[in-house]
C-alpha cells in the first residue's frame, strides 16, 4: 500500500495536476505518517504555532528555480514551531508549481540552520509531543525530498542538528568554504528524528553515517566531498571580493541540470526518485508511466523536428 502511494506520488506531474489538486492534501502528499499511524496533523500544527519566531520564505522565480530561505537570524536560523508549520505550507506550494524545475534551500544572514529551536524543544520535551513533532517534520522533509524539482542545499556557516538533517532532504549539497555540517544530536542526548539518519545512510553508506553520528563529526567541505555528502564547494565568502554571491554561484551550478522544459526536468527527477525509493519492478513500471508523459509531448516533438545532433 505504501509503495502504491509512493508510486502515485512519483507519477504526479503537470498533466495530472488538475486531477491531483482535487484529492485531499494528505492523500496526495506522499507523507510517511497519516491518521492510520495515530498522527493528527492539525493538532500538532496548532501546538507548534504557539512557539513563534522567524519564518520560512519562498521565492518562486521565472527561471523555474525557487529559493527557500530559513529565516530566524537572531537564533542562528533555528526552527521555531511556527517555522515548522511554515515549512509544511511552503512544501505544499512547491508541490503545486507546474513551472518549477529547481529549488535552492538556504539560510538567512550567512548561516544555514542551527536545528530545532531549543526554547521550543524545552517546552515540548515530553515524549508524546516530541513524537508528534518528529512525525510532522519527517512528513515535511520527505515531501521536500520527493518534490518533482531538483533541489540543492546551499550551506553557508553552520548546519547543526536538525539543520544538518535538512541538508539531507535535498538532492544535492553545496558548501561554502569555511562552513560546517554537524550532526550534533549525540551531544544533545539525541539521535536524528527528522529522517536525517535514514537519508544519511543512503548518501554516505552506513560506515560513514555511523562515524558522523557516533562522533558528532564536524564535516568541512573537503571531508564532505570525500565521503560523498557534498557535491560542490563554492568559492569564498559572500562578502569576498571577486567571487559571485553564493546564491548566484548555487543557481549557476544548478542551472546545468534545470536547463530545458519543466515537464522534462520534472520527469527526470521522478524517474530518479522512483529508482531511489522503489523496488526494481515497481520502479520500472513507474518509469514506463513517466516515460508516457514525455513521449510525443511538445518538447519531444520539437526535438525530433529540429533533427538535433548530440555532438
Ligand atoms: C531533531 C532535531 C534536533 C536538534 O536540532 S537539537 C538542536 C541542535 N542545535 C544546537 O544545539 C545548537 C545550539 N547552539 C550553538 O551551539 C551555538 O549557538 C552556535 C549555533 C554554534 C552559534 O554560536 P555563536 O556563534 O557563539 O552564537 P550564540 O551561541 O551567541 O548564538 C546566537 C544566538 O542564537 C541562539 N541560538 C543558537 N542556536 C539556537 C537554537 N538551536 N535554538 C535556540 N536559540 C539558538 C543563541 O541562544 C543566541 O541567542 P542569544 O543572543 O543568547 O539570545
Amino acid at each position: 500500500m505504501v509503495l502504491c502511494a509512493l508510486r502515485q506520488q512519483v507519477l504526479r506531474c503537470s498533466s495530472h495536476c488538475r486531477t491531483w489538486a482535487r484529492l485531499p492534501q494528505r492523500q496526495r502528499s506522499g507523507c510517511v505518517y497519516s491518521s492510520i499511524h495515530g498522527f493528527n496533523q492539525d493538532e500538532i500544527k496548532e501546538k507548534l504555532q504557539a512557539f513563534h519566531g522567524g519564518s520560512i520564505d519562498l521565492l518562486k522565480q521565472d527561471s523555474g528555480i525557487a529559493v527557500l530561505t530559513i529565516n530566524n537570524p537572531s537564533r542562528m536560523n533555528a526552527f521555531s514551531g511556527s517555522m515548522m508549520v511554515d515549512l509544511e505550507e511552503r512544501v505544499s506550494q512547491l508541490e503545486n508549481w507546474p513551472e518549477g524545475k529547481g529549488l535552492i534551500v538556504q539560510g538567512a544572514a550567512e548561516t544555514f540552520c542551527s536545528g530545532s529551536d531549543l526554547n521550543a524543544v524545552r517546552a515540548i520535551s515530553n515524549q508524546q509531543d516530541g513524537m508528534k513533532m518528529c512525525m510532522f517534520m519527517q512528513n515535511s522533509l520527505t515531501r521536500l525530498l520527493r518534490l518533482p524539482l531538483i533541489s540543492v542545499a546551499l550551506v553557508e556557516g553552520r548546519a547543526l542538528g536538525g539543520g544538518a538533517e535538512l541538508t539531507t532532504a535535498c538532492d544535492f549539497r553545496l558548501m561554502a568554504a569555511g562552513s560546517v555540517i554537524q550532526f550534533v544530536h549525540k551531544h544533545m542526548g539525541l539521535v536524528p528524528g527528522w529522517g536525517g539518519a535514514a537519508r544519511l545512510v543512503h548518501l554516505v553508506g552506513s560506515q560513514n553515517a555511523l562515524k558522523l553520528l557516533g562522533g558528532a563529526v564536524k564535516v568541512d567541505p573537503e571531508l564532505g566531498v570525500n565521503i560523498g555528502l557534498v557535491d560542490g564547494v563554492l568559492e569564498g565568502h559572500q562578502k569576498a571580493g571577486g567571487a559571485a554571491p553564493l546564491l548566484q554561484q548555487a543557481e549557476n551550478w544548478l542551472s546545468r541540470y534545470t536547463k530545458g522544459p519543466a515537464p522534462v526536468i520534472q520527469a527526470v527527477k521522478k524517474v530518479v526518485l522512483s529508482g531511489r525509493e522503489l523496488p526494481l519492478s515497481e520502479a520500472l513500471r513507474t518509469e514506463k508511466d513517466i516515460f508516457g508523459t514525455v513521449w510525443g509531448a511538445p518538447a519531444n516533438l520539437e526535438a525530433l523536428a529540429s533533427k538535433s545532433k548530440h555532438k
